[in-house]
């Protein structure tokens, strides 16, 4: 699902989310470990307030494995217990599910400290349109993709998901809107294929995918598509993708709308290389 995000719509999605806060103990935030930080929700913290979070950076197959592992030490630094899958990894899913039950504990623990009987712990998944939120339940209920409670005519969803005999998992992730005001992270986001590509122009994406590269993968970027780190001509390196991959007209002419395309399939389905678009230093330099 694709969400066009209107003030009305971000309203209505930080209702919802809060509205639901109030039923968990903790929440699970995804990003995506090819961006965590672009994937973020820029309010997060604020909608959040003073729940405990733990992060699961989403299809680190796609992902660069030693800058998901610099992300890993930079969530460790800030004491943010933080965790990287591929959903169709059972061990992945099975560390969710470890580090969810080390949070769990520790606030189950504070109830009986106060005297409450001790129940299972909850929490919600909540990010960003794209991110996996669905997957993510669906693995770790271990149910198909298809939610038969979709369906007009069949009994309302449970609320609650039975995770482990003492954990247990909203039925509805909380989707919240990307980040907008900035461009590069724009860029990443649409590379990635969060943001809707009728927003930024294919072919703008592909330029800064290419550069992206270049600067920081040139041996993938050689391998797959022929093309030089130094090769500055926006137009020849377009053509010698299009050469080299079949993206032409029926007259033989390099099809630019096509190199694009393609280049972004490429990129989202890994075929280009595990690649990550930012890193822990992108950050510092921010912060
Ligand atoms: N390679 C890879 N793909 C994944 C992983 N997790 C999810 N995906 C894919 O990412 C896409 C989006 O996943 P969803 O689970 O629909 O994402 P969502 O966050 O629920 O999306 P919305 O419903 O738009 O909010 C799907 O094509 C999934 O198959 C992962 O760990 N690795």
């Amino acid at each position: 699902m694709q969400v066009q995000w209107f003030p009305g719509h971000m309203a209505k999605a930080r209702r919802e989310v809060e509205g639901n806060l109030k039923l968990v103990d903790f929440v699970i935030e995804l990003l995506d470990a090819r961006a965590p930080l672009s994937s973020e929700n820029p309010m997060l913290h604020q909608i959040v307030q003073n729940k405990d979070k733990m992060v699961v950076l989403m299809k680190r197959d796609l992902a660069d494995p030693n800058v998901t592992a610099a992300w890993l030490t930079y969530y460790k630094e800030r004491n943010i217990p933080a965790v990287a899958v591929d959903a169709s990894n059972r061990d992945d899913m099975k560390q969710v599910v470890q580090l969810a039950k080390q949070l769990g504990k520790k606030k189950i623990d504070q109830l009986v400290a106060k005297g409450m009987k001790a129940r299972p712990h909850r929490a919600m998944i909540l990010g960003i349109p794209n991110v996996g939120k669905s997957t993510l339940i669906n693995r770790l209920a271990n149910r198909k993709a298809a939610k038969t409670g979709d369906r007009p005519g069949i009994t309302k969803q449970q609320l609650w998901i039975k995770i482990k005999k003492d954990f247990e998992l909203l039925d509805t992730p909380g989707i919240l809107w990307p980040k907008f005001e900035d461009q590069v992270v724009g860029y990443r986001l649409a590379s990635i294929g969060t943001i809707k590509d009728q927003v930024i122009s294919l072919q703008d994406i592909v330029v800064f995918v290419i550069k992206f590269l270049q600067r920081k993968y040139p041996d993938l970027l050689l391998e797959r598509y022929g093309v030089e780190a130094d090769l500055d001509d926006m137009v020849e390196i377009f053509e010698r993708i299009g050469k080299k991959r079949g993206a032409l007209e029926s007259g033989g002419e390099v099809d630019f709308d096509k190199v694009s395309e393609l280049v972004l399939r490429d990129l989202r389905s890994g075929r280009i290389g595990r690649i990550s678009l930012e890193d822990p230093d992108d950050v510092s330099m921010e912060e």
